[in-house]
């Protein structure tokens, strides 16, 4: 039995060419968020491509549509109604074919949910559905690709599941009827992903024949790895290749996918499409950045980025000529095969390229992780049915950020905020708050803790490190308060440099819904502050954030005098060997001989350590790194093992 790794799967074809009219439609221009692209090269004389076998193609015409769009996981409905929508707009354009991201239909990831046989079966019916819904609206004439939650019959022994496996799959609808299924080959199983838990892998290339032009589809992951079917591209002679993504932003991560889009367009010799969602589920944001590159590894077009987007591209691209029957089976056109314990789930890529193009998107690097935060943050407070948001603002930068993006992403009127000073909050403390009040205009109120921090005392007599976490716990408890009472959802303050090393208080300043700031190491929050004011600053906008925010010595402000550096070295020393030990696993030795002092390292690798269980009980936040201290860091909390 091969292994996944050379695994080059047959080719399941249909050819709708004949169905399809011209669409004569000039290319839509003005319209809300589409996004138009006539390459340079379209208007010039075409191509004639010469293939692997040597014959010239005639070079025929298409104009793909790809909707870059934000599903919901678990609305079936809402995300067929997308699907609807968005392929009117393709067919206002005239596109020969519209592409949806992966699991469009059921939104993604969609986790455990693909092991309950009600939600495949439900996902199933949703899709025919949406094919019939497709063509009762006039739109049926339109190849659309969607990706659905599928099950390959016959198979159930490993999921138990009497009826099949869940696949994670690709399906061509077409007037009224689901005409081609495949599923994805390579099963993700690292950093945040478990797909291999949730699928078993598909063994089809699925080939449509689409305006005399054999497009070609993968799904995500399958681009990403060696083998399978973007290998098994060429061999079906296909002139282009579309991959459907459900692919999560971290921070660079536009280079890479758009360099590896490049490198496998120059291996297998045709033109690269690549459609990525928006919005965001749970701790991930999907970035969109959906793009395509011809067969030189060019960049043709380019949607942009964390926005919903339909771009529509013309290709010339070769024209199938071999006389070739659907090799399709009948029905469904997935051939069953033998799953067996062999075949592995994918691993992580890991670019070969050195990275030479240059950033094509012109948003700096912090303007784009600033956009992802606010892009986690309104999706998870929306998609969960929270209308407004609640922060306890200290006049610190932690909050302050955290408000501001809480502003930007629902609006000052959505935001409220809590001013909880007691004996030892400085007068900044509360004069910066009332500032940045001012500033964003969002709903206030200030509560003396000292009564509430008093009878607690009173009652159980704390002191020390107890008692300077009291004042944090009665903050805590109020806030959830106030949330329970009025219905807000309450933000977590917490960077990324305090989750690390467990600074901060148990069902206190930790207490939340949702933790924006999470996966930004406290130099990150600085840098992305100073941004934020910055940006506010070119458009002639008072900025967000008080200056005494950003540059006041950041401190818990627990006891008189205290600062984050009695106990913590300088955020720039620790942040640097924070992200080594998480980002990399690098233990002791390896990070003194990176030249980290000794003492230093085994300090923090502690503290590290110790706080897994702080983490667990930590709310979610949104992912911008590749390793944040969820998923992407899976560690026991009992655990004698010391690096
Ligand atoms: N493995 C484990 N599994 C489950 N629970 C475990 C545990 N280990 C300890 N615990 C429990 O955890 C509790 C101790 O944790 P906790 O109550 O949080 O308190 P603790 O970690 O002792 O102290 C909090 C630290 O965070 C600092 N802080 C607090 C607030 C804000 C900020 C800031 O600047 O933002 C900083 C504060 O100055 C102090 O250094 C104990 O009750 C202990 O029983
Ligand atoms: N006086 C206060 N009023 C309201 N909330 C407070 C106050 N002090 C602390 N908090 C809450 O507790 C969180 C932890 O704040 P703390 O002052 O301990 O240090 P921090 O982690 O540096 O945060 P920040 O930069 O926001 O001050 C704050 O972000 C805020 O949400
Ligand atoms: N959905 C997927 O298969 C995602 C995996 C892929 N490597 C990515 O992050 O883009």
């Amino acid at each position: 039995m091969r292994g996944l790794d050379t695994f080059v799967p047959p080719v399941c074809r249909v050819d709708i060419s004949s169905a399809l009219t011209s669409p004569g439609h000039p290319l839509a221009t003005g319209r809300p968020r589409l996004v138009t692209c006539r390459p340079a090269h379209y208007a010039a004389p075409p191509k004639v491509t010469c293939l692997a076998d040597g014959y010239p193609r005639v070079v025929a015409q298409l104009r793909i549509a790809m909707a870059q769009v934000n599903p919901t996981v678990g609305d079936l409905a809402g995300n067929s109604g997308i699907v609807v929508e968005w392929t009117r707009e393709a067919s206002r354009a005239g596109a020969h074919l519209v592409v949806f991201p992966e699991m469009v239909v059921t939104g993604y990831p969609v986790e455990d949910l693909a092991l309950r046989n009600s939600f495949v079966s439900a996902s199933i019916k949703a899709t025919h559905a949406l094919a019939e819904r497709l063509s009762d609206e006039g739109l049926g004439d339109l190849p659309v690709v969607v990706g659905f939650l599928n099950r390959r019959e016959g198979l159930g022994a490993r999921f138990g599941q009497p009826a099949g496996s869940p696949q994670n799959s690709v399906a061509l609808l077409h007037q009224g009827e689901v005409r081609l299924v495949s599923a994805k080959h390579h099963l993700p199983n690292y950093g945040v992903f478990d797909e291999f838990r949730n699928f078993v892998p598909g063994d089809t290339l699925p080939v449509v024949r689409v305006s005399g032009v054999d497009v070609a589809f993968a799904v995500c992951e399958d681009l990403w790895q060696e083998g399978g079917p973007v290998a098994a591209v060429s061999e079906a002679r296909a002139g282009m290749l579309v991959t459907i993504n459900g692919s999560p932003y971290e921070r660079d991560k536009d280079n890479v996918r758009l360099q590896l889009c490049q490198r496998r367009a120059r291996e297998i010799g045709v033109p690269v499409g690549y459609v990525n969602m928006t919005g965001a589920q749970d701790e991930l944001i999907f970035d969109g950045d959906s793009l395509v590159v011809d067969a030189d590894g060019e960049l043709v077009a380019r949607a942009p980025r964390f926005e919903d987007a339909l771009l529509v591209t013309d290709m010339r691209l070769p024209e199938a000529t071999r006389e070739e029957p659907p090799a399709a089976p009948e029905n469904s056109g997935v051939r069953t095969a033998r799953y067996t314990a062999s075949e592995r789930p994918a691993a992580p890529y890991t670019p070969r390229d050195p990275v030479l193009t240059p950033r094509p998107d012109p948003t700096s690097d912090v303007g784009q992780v600033y956009r992802a935060l606010v892009t986690g943050l309104r999706d998870y407070t929306t998609k969960n049915g929270f209308p407004t948001a609640l922060v306890a603002l200290s006049g610190g930068i932690d909050s302050a950020l955290t408000t501001t993006i809480a502003t930007d992403a629902l609006g000052a009127g959505n935001v409220h905020v809590l001013l909880l000073p007691s004996k030892y909050s400085s007068d900044h403390s509360l004069s910066d708050s009332e500032e940045l009040v001012r500033r964003q205009g969002v709903n206030s109120r200030t509560v003396e803790v000292q009564p509430v921090v008093d009878a607690f005392e009173s009652a159980i007599g704390v002191s020390g490190v107890a008692a300077e976490n009291l004042q944090a716990r009665v903050r805590g408890t109020l806030v959830m308060s106030v949330s329970n009472q009025e219905g807000h959802l309450v933000l977590a303050t917490g960077n990324k440099s305090e989750l690390a090393t467990g600074y901060s208080t148990l069902y206190g300043d930790s207490v939340g819904g949702y933790a924006p700031i999470k996966d930004c190491w406290k130099t990150l929050v600085w840098e992305l502050a100073r941004w934020r004011n910055a940006h506010a600053e070119s458009r002639g906008e008072t900025p967000p954030i008080p200056e005494g925010s950003i540059t006041k010595p950041p401190s818990a402000e627990l006891r008189p005098g205290q600062y984050d550096t009695d106990t913590l070295p300088d955020y720039d020393l620790l942040d640097a060997l924070l992200d080594a030990y998480v980002g990399t696993d690098r233990g002791l030795v390896e990070l003194t001989a990176a030249g980290f002092d000794p003492g230093l390292v085994e300090r923090v690798i502690t503290l590290v350590d110790r706080a897994e269980y702080k983490r667990r009980q930590y709310p979610p936040g949104p992912k911008i790194s590749s390793r944040n201290l969820s998923r992407d860091r899976r560690l026991p909390i009992t655990n004698r093992w010391t690096p």
